[in-house]
């Protein structure tokens, strides 16, 4: 048996296999979510106009510490009309445009006030622009604001409006179709008969999905039969197939004989990964497909490792890859195997903790885990009070 294979070849060989898919502009709302396909400039300043930020009045700080005579008003949309001479003072609220004359904005609970006439009750602004929004400070027409690959979060999206647009470039949504595979599994719901079980893995897969701009066909359960599944791959038409389960080496494991039956090509299969390791990776014509294995947490973390991933690249992500974070250990690890170790953790106290148990049969387990803790192949002991890389789930 070929040695395993390293968990970053096989994700860098992964999303070798296609590239982004194509553009297109979108309305602002639909691009939530996903990822920018061009840079994206200012098309106007922000603010284009020095405003208020604050209800008050707008003044000339060399006319400090007054009185004025209130002369109109400025209201976020309605301008004042005129100029803002020596001893003068307009209305102002917040969001709306600074007078011509005026260099600061004295606030209103800093005021008293009868008919035309205002005093002074406070300090008043402490200096030429005070309380005063200067225009540009957000930015300037031309700014770039968001990079080609950053992802369009919802502050993005609203910078992207502010900026001016009504649409957005983006890559059109990533088409998958999920199977399920093995003669043991029922519907959810459905009562099984002794020695079935009920298919978890669709249900699972769809909800990691669900923050990705995909269109997802779940093709439910397949049987382990080769005609069957060869039938059903080849009948495809996605930009990336993931199957669950017969991704291993046994005799009803037959994902890889009807991928191949189907014209795929198998770029790779096997990792130095646990859970994972039986997972493959190939292209069928122009679908990428990715078979993980049928055991509950492995294909958990196969997807997040994987097929996240690449449904973020295949979106036109620079950056698709999950984020670890650095976490502290409340209990001992043993040395690693070969293999990468992604084990399911929980906070205790201020650092995290290892469940007892590490099957990767085990949903309560994965479901109890707010974390799973990333051990490097051949990493040694590790002691209470250690810093770990850790992947947030939960
Ligand atoms: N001789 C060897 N045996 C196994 C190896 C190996 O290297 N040599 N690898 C083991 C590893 S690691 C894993 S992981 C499993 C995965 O194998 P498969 O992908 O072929 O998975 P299945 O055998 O189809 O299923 C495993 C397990 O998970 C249950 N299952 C499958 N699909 C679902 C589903 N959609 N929902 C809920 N549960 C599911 C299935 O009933 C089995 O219990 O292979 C090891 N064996
Ligand atoms: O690596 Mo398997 O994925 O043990 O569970």
């Amino acid at each position: 048996m070929p040695a395993l294979l390293p968990v970053a070849d096989a994700q860098s060989r992964l999303l070798a296999l296609a590239p982004p898919l194509p553009v297109e502009d979108v309305a602002l709302r639909d691009a939530a979510g996903r990822w920018a396909a061009a840079s994206v400039t200012a098309l106007r300043t922000q603010p284009e106009l020095p405003l208020s930020a604050m209800d008050g009045y707008a003044i000339r700080l060399a006319d400090l510490p007054g009185p004025w005579t209130v002369i109109g008003e400025s209201a976020a949309g309605r301008p004042f009309a005129g100029t803002i001479g020596a001893g003068q003072a307009a209305r102002i609220f917040t969001g709306a445009a600074l007078p011509p004359g005026a260099d600061c904005v004295l606030v209103q609970e800093e005021t008293a006030r009868d008919g035309a006439t205002l005093a002074l009750a406070g300090d008043g602004p402490a200096g030429i622009g005070g309380n005063v929004r200067a225009a540009g400070l957000d930015f300037y027409a031309g700014d770039t604001l968001i990079e080609a690959g950053e992802r369009i979060t919802p502050a993005r999206l609203a910078l992207a409006a502010i900026a001016g647009h009504a649409t957005l470039p983006v890559r059109r949504r990533v088409r998958i179709a999920i199977v399920a595979t093995g003669d043991e599994l029922r519907a959810a719901g459905d009562p099984p008969a002794p020695g079935e079980l009920p298919e978890s893995n669709g249900a699972m897969l769809a909800a990691l999905l669900a923050d990705l701009p995909v269109e997802l066909v779940d093709l439910g359960i397949l049987p382990d039969r080769l005609d069957v599944l060869t039938d059903a791959f080849a009948a495809i038409d996605a930009d990336i197939l993931v199957t669950t389960g017969g991704a291993s080496v046994g005799d009803h494991d037959l994902v890889r004989p009807a991928l191949e039956a189907a014209g795929a090509t198998i770029d790779f299969w096997r990792i130095a990964l646990r859970p994972g390791k039986p997972m493959m990776a190939g292209r069928m014509r122009d679908t990428v497909v990715v078979g993980l294995p049928g055991n509950p947490v492995s294909a958990f973390v196969t997807a997040l490792l994987f097929v996240k991933p690449l449904i973020a690249h295949r979106s036109g992500a620079s950056d698709p890859f999950p984020r670890t974070d650095l976490a502290v250990l409340a209990e001992p690890l043993p040395a690693n195997g070969a293999r990468a170790d992604y084990v399911r953790a929980a906070r205790r106290g201020d650092g995290v903790a290892a469940a007892a148990i590490q099957d990767s049969s085990m949903l309560r387990t994965l479901a109890r885990a707010d974390c799973l803790i990333v051990r490097p192949p051949h990493a040694p002991h590790a002691a209470r009070g250690d810093s770990v890389e850790i992947l947030q789930i939960a």
